[in-house]
């Protein structure tokens, strides 16, 4: 029981789908399909101790929160979604760079005085009191849209579930505003929509996600580290660059105290020899200072490349995710 393997859940269709596989092979993590493709499971070469599930992104927020996840790549709106306190039951890992989009809160263009949400708390009011009726919200984000709403002061409402072509509900007349996901807006305009200017309700990416309920038992803990350490390699690897430079006699620099200027680190500790080259590491946009003061002080040659993983001892995301389970 305790030694089951680590369950990742990966999207197996929709918009995150590519992004994710293209995030995990980045990190030298490839996904293996089983063979048949009618079975939704795989592993990864070699990473023993995995099983890969593939699911919907919305799937995945659920076996997270439930335990039957370990770790899964879905969005963050999912995630706050489906789960009513999310930080009880899983931890953000961190952040992907895509899957952007905004939860918002959307009415009909002809509204022109209905610009915010104070403005939306009138028209239902009125609504209630003139026709007797409730303001309908159409939408499938039932969960965040209460709390949005309620934060607002509004209660004159009720939400009709929503199962996809939300934006088309005020012009069908199945509800007169609308919740929704947007990344380009082009779904809104083309449905004659606009998102009230206070009316984000959150905005999303995808993540990784690791769950607090699953069962972490020594096999699902060792893949764990080996998992994270290498997306921590990518991401270290791909935000930094290698900077070399062979120094004079060492002494004349505080190479520390340059380092620390320059956000860099030395991976290899301070260079042995009275002649020895250094190596360090910074921000990639922080190269050319770098470089600039290693010249000035006195540098014969400074080189800077880009690295493909950058492995550590430290393995910050496990051991943050470690201390909590
Ligand atoms: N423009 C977008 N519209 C919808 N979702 C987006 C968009 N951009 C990024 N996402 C993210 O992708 C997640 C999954 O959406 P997607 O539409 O791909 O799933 P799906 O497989 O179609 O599931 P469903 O059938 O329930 O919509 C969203 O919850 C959101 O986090
Ligand atoms: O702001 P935009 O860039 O226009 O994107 C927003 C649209 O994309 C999503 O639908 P999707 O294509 O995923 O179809 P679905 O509703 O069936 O999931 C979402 O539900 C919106 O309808
Ligand atoms: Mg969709």
């Amino acid at each position: 029981m305790s030694d089951q393997p680590l369950v990742l859940a990966v999207p197996s269709k929709g918009r995150l789908q590519e992004n994710a596989s293209a995030f995990f092979s980045r990190a030298g993590l490839k996904l293996v399909q089983k063979a048949g493709g009618r079975e939704y499971r795989g592993t990864l070469a070699g990473v023993p101790g995995v099983e890969v599930r593939y699911l919907s992104a919305s799937e995945i927020a659920g076996q997270l929160a439930s335990g039957a996840a370990h770790l899964g790549v879905t969005g963050e709106d999912l995630i706050r979604e489906t789960l009513p306190d999310p930080s009880a039951s899983v931890e953000l890992l961190t952040p992907l760079g895509f899957g952007h989009a905004s939860v918002v809160v959307a009415v009909p263009q002809a509204w022109i005085d209905v610009r915010a949400m104070s403005d939306l708390d009138e028209v239902a009011s009125e609504m209630r009191l003139r026709q007797g009726k409730r303001l309908r919200i159409a939408t499938k984000y039932v969960n965040l849209t209460r709390r949005f709403f309620a934060e607002a002061g509004i209660a004159d409402y009720r939400i009709v579930e929503s199962l996809g072509a939300t934006e088309g509900a005020p012009a069908s007349g199945s509800a007169e505003i609308i919740v929704d996901i947007t990344t380009t807006g082009t779904t809104l305009a083309a449905n004659a929509l606009k998102i009230l200017d206070d009316g984000v309700m959150l905005r999303s990416e995808a993540n990784l996600v690791a769950s607090l309920k699953a069962q972490w038992g020594e096999t699902a803990r060792g893949a764990l580290r080996t998992v994270l350490g290498r997306i921590a390699a990518e991401e270290r690897a791909r935000t930094t660059r290698e900077v070399r430079a062979g120094l004079p006699e060492s002494g004349a620099i505080d190479l520390a105290s340059l380092a620390a200027l320059h956000e860099a680190e030395l991976p290899y500790g301070a260079p042995r020899g009275p002649d020895g080259e250094i190596v360090l590491r910074c921000p990639a946009d922080g190269v050319f200072d770098l470089s600039d003061a290693l010249v000035q002080a006195g540098a014969r040659a400074v080189t800077v490349r880009r690295i493909d993983y950058a492995f550590q001892a430290e393995n910050p995301l496990a051991e943050r995710l470690l201390a909590r389970l």
